[in-house]
């Protein structure tokens, strides 16, 4: 029988679980970890659970491609129970369960992108873009922004190594005041959603409503071959917001970072922004037909994914079955987490890993944001790898070339350069990105 990947001695009963009250952050902890151990593999005992962080490209993809249906489980942890309304979800469930500006000025972009996303997001799902009435200015309201902050709260706590997740008779004391956060988020966000959700579905009950206009129509017509509603009201709503979560953060995220690394290096801004008027011009702004030729602007997105991804792990697989990779055993039930931030930038396979260098991507034949051989993680791979891949990259792309387009950046005054310190609890910036911004199009491009 092969041995356990390497990891630290387990505590007779609880295992390493102690370490999570005292190793914070625990993701930090346990890549320090696999430097220590020398290892792009290890075993964690965090209860009964054997945790096992992955930073192989090759092992990776034999846990993704060769065991796929061995791993394609996911693990039940408090804030994956209540965000999926009991896994009513795709994503969260184990597997067979269910942003006018016309000066120039300051800007935060942390608070834009993600502005942006959830102006896309809330379009999508219930044709609107805001919940309250938005600002003067065209800028988000208070509505909007307690509805984005509270999905990047509940996205912060999905899988953050929670005692309790892995001892679940310790759930009831909420140690960590996880629970409690996470019900406030989710409290805000049903509080926007569920009145928009209870009278569509009133409407087309009483046949006000007859077109399906966006995904909430979607969820609500969608029926089996008898005519029978495929989704409950429970499961509607639970689709709803975790789909939320599915957009707003990874495009958010790699757009601030690239900015912000961008900023900082103005040959590869002033790069991207000349392709952008190469292929578009000045006369319209940048669309979804124009992102195949934007090679180099997908360069830098794909960059920004690689060098600083939204999460330090990928979403945990969990394993259906005994199996052995890289010839080790790994249990039945064992949580697999490949390591975003130590595929992405483990030195064996990226030259100058912590170098944001787009030209690093200019000679793959396609340059693409998916990465399918795992040798960093953006849409991961396999039969619980993203199923949007083609909006995230559209979103992302098209994000990161608007602000490319609409606008010159630079440093704020005052200042030498962006700050680009990782926030010790989370992977964002450790200060949201201010930059300056001075408008670069004819005024009429600036349309509410
Ligand atoms: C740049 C944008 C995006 C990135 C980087 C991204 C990345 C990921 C990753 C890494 C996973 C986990 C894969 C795994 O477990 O191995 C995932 C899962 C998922 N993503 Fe995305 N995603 C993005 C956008 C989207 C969008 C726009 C949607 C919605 C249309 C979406 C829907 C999903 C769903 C439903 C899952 C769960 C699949 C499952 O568990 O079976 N994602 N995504």
């Amino acid at each position: 029988m092969p041995l356990l990947p390497p990891g630290p001695t387990p505590w007779p009963l609880v295992g390493n679980l102690p370490e999570l009250f005292t190793k914070k952050p625990v993701f930090r902890w346990i890549l320090g970890l696999l430097e220590e151990l020398n290892t792009e593999i290890a075993c964690i005992k965090l209860g009964n659970v054997h945790v096992i962080p992955v930073i192989s490209p090759e092992i990776a993809r034999e846990i993704l491609k060769e065991h796929d249906a061995v791993f394609a489980s996911r693990p039940i942890t408090m804030a994956s129970h209540h965000l999926s309304r009991g896994f009513l979800t795709t994503a969260l469930s184990p597997w067979g369960e269910h942003h006018n500006f016309t000066d120039s000025s300051v800007v935060n972009v942390r608070n834009a992108v993600r502005q942006y996303t959830g102006n896309v997001v809330r379009k999508m799902m219930f044709s609107r873009r805001y919940f309250g009435e938005g600002r003067k200015d065209g800028g988000p309201g208070l509505e909007e922004e307690e509805h984005v902050n509270s999905l990047f709260t509940t996205l912060v706590y999905l899988y953050v190594f929670s005692p309790s997740d892995y001892l679940p008779c310790l759930r009831v004391f909420d140690l960590d005041g996880h629970e409690k956060m996470v019900k406030e988020a989710l409290s805000i966000i049903n509080k926007h959603h569920d009145p928009i959700v209870d009278e569509r579905i009133i409407q087309w009950r009483n046949g006000e409503k007859k077109e399906v206009e966006d995904i909430l129509d979607v969820f609500i017509t969608i029926s089996d071959t008898k005519g029978k509603p495929l989704l409950s009201v429970e499961e509607i709503k639970a689709q709803l917001i975790e789909l939320m979560i599915e957009i707003v953060d990874n495009p958010a995220h790699a757009a601030e970072w690239a900015m912000a690394e961008m900023i900082n290096k103005p040959e590869i801004m002033q790069k991207a922004v000349e392709e952008i008027d190469r292929v578009v011009a000045k006369d319209r702004l940048v669309q979804e037909s124009d992102i195949a030729q934007l090679k180099y602007v997908k360069a830098c997105a794909r960059e920004a994914l690689r060098l600083h991804p939204m999460a330090p792990f990928n979403v945990p697989h969990v394993s259906m079955a005994d199996a052995v990779v890289a010839g080790y055993f790994i249990p039945k039930g064992s949580h697999v987490l490949l390591s975003r931030v130590g595929l992405g930038r483990n030195p064996r396979v990226w030259e100058e890993p912590l170098k944001f260098k787009p030209e690093r991507h200019m000679n793959d034949e396609v340059v693409d944001l998916a990465e399918p051989e795992l040798r960093f993680i953006s849409f991961s791979t396999g039969r619980r790898g993203c199923p949007g891949t083609a909006l995230g990259t559209a979103l992302t792309v098209t994000l990161l070339a608007r602000l490319l387009q609409c606008f010159s950046w630079s440093v704020p005054p005052n200042q030498d350069q962006i700050d680009l310190t990782e926030s010790m609890n989370e992977l964002f910036l450790a200060k949201p990105l201010h930059a300056h911004a001075k408008p670069r199009l004819p005024a009429s491009m600036y349309g509410n």
